[in-house]
């Protein structure tokens, strides 16, 4: 008998991080981010504390797949994930948010410090060599929370900076105004 609750209990928890993960990168999946970034935004609204956003997107990942394969793009993006889970605190919340991009919700961040971390991030990926692929560079777009903003705002001006970074030559970060 108690064998079998504890099979279940292990059997539930194991749905649980299925369900709130992605499977290739470990990382918080689209959804579950959502929901973070909605508690974020609850915070920031009833206690005042901002949160910022970091968007990041690796530069021409279609040429790595098309000149590598997809198993070795599949490894890039869990080298990716591994360097960003190395940047961020245990209070973040790290998500592959799409295909090669990721979200970074800081809780309490400022404009300033999350551009700094963004720049640490874009620094260390560049200078680390991959055997295989060589160099990989990452785009950033970072954005603060402004007082009455809804956090769909908040995303759309980080994916606007994104969009300037990729446009101004990609390895580097763009802030949101
Ligand atoms: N290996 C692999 N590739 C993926 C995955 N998800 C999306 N992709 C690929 O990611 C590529 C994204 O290509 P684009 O949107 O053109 O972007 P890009 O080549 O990185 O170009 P820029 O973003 O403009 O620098 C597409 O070829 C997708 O097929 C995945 O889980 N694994």
């Amino acid at each position: 008998m108690t064998k079998d609750v504890t099979e279940l209990v292990a059997r539930a928890q194991e749905l649980r991080q299925q369900a709130h993960h992605d499977a290739l990168t470990g990382l918080l999946n689209r959804r579950a981010g959502e929901q973070q970034l909605q508690r974020c935004q609850r915070a920031a609204q009833l206690e005042c504390q901002g949160y910022a956003l970091i968007l990041a997107d690796i530069d021409n990942f279609k040429s790595i797949n098309d000149r590598f394969g997809h198993e070795e793009g599949d490894r890039v993006l869990q080298r990716c994930a591994a360097l960003l889970s190395r940047k961020v605190r245990s209070g973040d919340a790290l998500i592959r948010w799409g295909g090669e991009e990721f979200l970074i919700v800081l809780p309490g961040c400022k404009l300033a410090a999350a551009q700094e971390l963004a720049e640490r991030i874009r620094r260390t990926m560049a200078c680390e060599q991959d055997a295989v692929v060589g160099t990989i560079t990452l785009s950033l777009g970072v954005g603060a929370w402004q007082p009455g903003e809804c956090s769909s705002t908040l995303l759309r001006r980080t994916d606007q900076a994104l969009y300037r970074a990729k446009t101004s030559g990609r390895n580097q970060v763009a802030v949101a105004p």
